[in-house]
């Protein structure tokens, strides 16, 4: 594995004299150097990006386009378990979920926007012009240009690929900044562009960290024609900010505070291991995870009890333990934020069903950021762990007695990511659905995903669509061109 993580710029790895700590959060050990990309690697970044639109990749037919990022995808199934052990150093998660969810998804990725930039139509109208004649318009798309894709730690590959893959399936060009957490399956995938022959210029990585460093420079530089953003919404607002100057599109994926809602003539067991997925897949760490979950009362005690072993039922290891279905936390800040909330729970007056600190390690695990999925009840709507994203293993389970109480509850919050219900109601379904002020609502099941459905939040949890032709209508530019007969 490598020791030194370098920039990949204009198709080549750059060192810089400035380095920062490579950390495994399994115990805290560090496993590697980060190079990181001070103001003239981001200008030398966004420059080669730039050049790299004139150059070859920009003359390129879509089919040549296509033929490039099919042969990717090859490539990163090809170097599967490269990838896998640099996700994994890097997050600790569980080898069996990268091997299912990040590393594939970072292939496949690819694959949809390289099938939908192939199949997509545009818009044809007959027009009738005063002198009695005809024109014709149509829509002509072009790309943006060079766009900053910013992206956070949860899912490295994945979220940096779900920007990256339609972003070049339509032409553009990249500079990508890595979370600093997690620098690793973004630099291997520089290498698996060389070797396919994506042009030098196309792919860029520069690490770093947000304010004064790669990710400030980037988001600033004049010449950085769009910005993609995934991350903290605090963040995501500075982002906007420095968008505004140029005018330039953002799209933003940003924080939640999801809710899942259960009613009782759900399928117990499927609402069960839907709800234990999203509360503690990828220990918590997941945008559209869920961490209030609001029961129908007749079914409370049963679901909380069944919660509380399913909790409890967790592995909690190393990423190689074939048997591990919960790592640790990111990194020592993070394990220090949630388990602050735990205790804020506590002070408000929260039942800790389970969980609620540090799990017991061995020794030589003892310095890794573990946390025990934690599930609390009895507290009121206004209690902090209820309001705010903690990204952590952990949830809040309220009971409720009607429809219009777990709408107004499930809805009073800033955030709008996600939501699962589960019912076997259709018609509820249906009708709670279309209440929640979300952008994702999953019906009896969480994170099944297609990649040609919108995805996004509404409220602070985000601006803008990505996913199918969502993806196009922000990654080019349309233009409609009139022809008069
Ligand atoms: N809506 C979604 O699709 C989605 C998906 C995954 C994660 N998230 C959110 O991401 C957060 C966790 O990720 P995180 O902690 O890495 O987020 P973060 O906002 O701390 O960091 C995200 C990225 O922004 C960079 N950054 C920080 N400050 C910056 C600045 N001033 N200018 C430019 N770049 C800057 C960071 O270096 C990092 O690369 C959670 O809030 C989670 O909900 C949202
Ligand atoms: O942590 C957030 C997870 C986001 C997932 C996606 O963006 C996706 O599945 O496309």
């Amino acid at each position: 594995m490598q020791k030194e993580i370098l920039n990949f710029i204009n198709g080549e790895y750059v060192s810089t004299d400035r380095w920062f700590e490579n950390r495994n959060p399994i115990n805290n050990a560090v496993i590697g150097q980060v190079a990181e990309a001070g103001k003239a690697e981001v200008d030398a970044a966004v420059a080669a990006a730039q050049a790299a639109l004139k150059g070859p990749w920009g003359k390129m037919t879509l089919n040549q386009r296509v033929d490039l990022l099919e042969a990717l995808v090859a490539e990163i199934n090809n170097r599967f378990d490269e990838f896998l052990e640099a996700e994994c150093a890097d997050t600790g998660k569980p080898r069996s979920l990268a091997s299912h969810i990040d590393i594939p998804r970072g292939a496949s990725n690819f694959k949809a926007f390289a099938d939908m930039v192939k199949n997509v139509s545009g818009e044809f109208f007959e027009t009738a012009t005063p002198d009695g004649s005809t024109a014709i318009n149509y829509t002509y798309r072009s790309p943006v240009g060079v766009v900053g894709v910013i992206c956070p730690w949860n899912l490295p590959l994945l979220l940096m690929t779900w920007k990256v893959g339609p972003a070049l399936a339509c032409g553009n060009t990249v500079v990508v900044k890595p979370s600093e957490e997690t620098p690793r399956t973004a630099t291997l995938l520089g290498e698996v562009m060389n070797k396919v022959g994506i042009p030098k210029g196309v792919y860029n990585v520069v690490h770093g960290f947000g304010p004064n460093s790669a990710g400030e420079f980037l988001t600033t530089h004049p010449d950085v024609n769009a910005l993609t953003f995934t991350g903290e919404t605090r963040t995501g607002e500075i982002i906007m900010k420095a968008a505004a100057n140029g005018s330039r599109p953002i799209s933003l994926e940003m924080g939640g505070k999801n809710a899942a809602i259960v009613f009782a003539d759900a399928d117990f067991d499927a609402a069960i291991e839907g709800t234990l997925r999203s509360c503690f897949a990828n220990c918590g760490q997941v945008c559209l995870g869920t961490e209030r979950v609001y029961v129908e009362r007749p079914i409370f005690d049963k679901f909380v009890a069944a919660m509380k072993a399913g909790a409890e039922n967790l592995k909690i290891g190393v990423p190689e333990d074939p048997a591990t279905n919960m790592g640790p936390l990111v990194s020592k800040e993070h394990q220090n934020k949630v388990l602050s909330y735990m205790r804020i729970a506590v002070e408000d007056g929260a039942t800790v069903v389970t969980g609620g600190g540090i799990p017991d390690m061995p020794d030589h695990l003892k310095d890794g950021c573990w946390v025990q999925p934690t599930i609390w009840t009895g507290l009121p709507e206004t209690a902090r762990v209820i309001k705010e994203e903690i990204f952590g293993p952990c949830c809040h389970i309220a009971p409720f007695d009607t429809e219009e109480e777990v709408l107004e509850k499930a809805n009073d919050n800033v955030y709008g990511l996600a939501t699962a219900i589960w019912t076997t109601n259709v018609s509820r379904a249906n009708r709670v659905a279309q209440q929640m002020e979300v952008g994702i609502a999953w019906v009896n099941s969480w994170f099944l995903r297609d990649l040609r459905t919108a995805f996004g939040g509404a409220k602070q949890s985000g601006i803008g669509r990505e996913g199918g032709v969502h993806s196009l209508e922000f990654y080019t530019e349309l233009k409609n061109i009139c022809i008069k007969l």
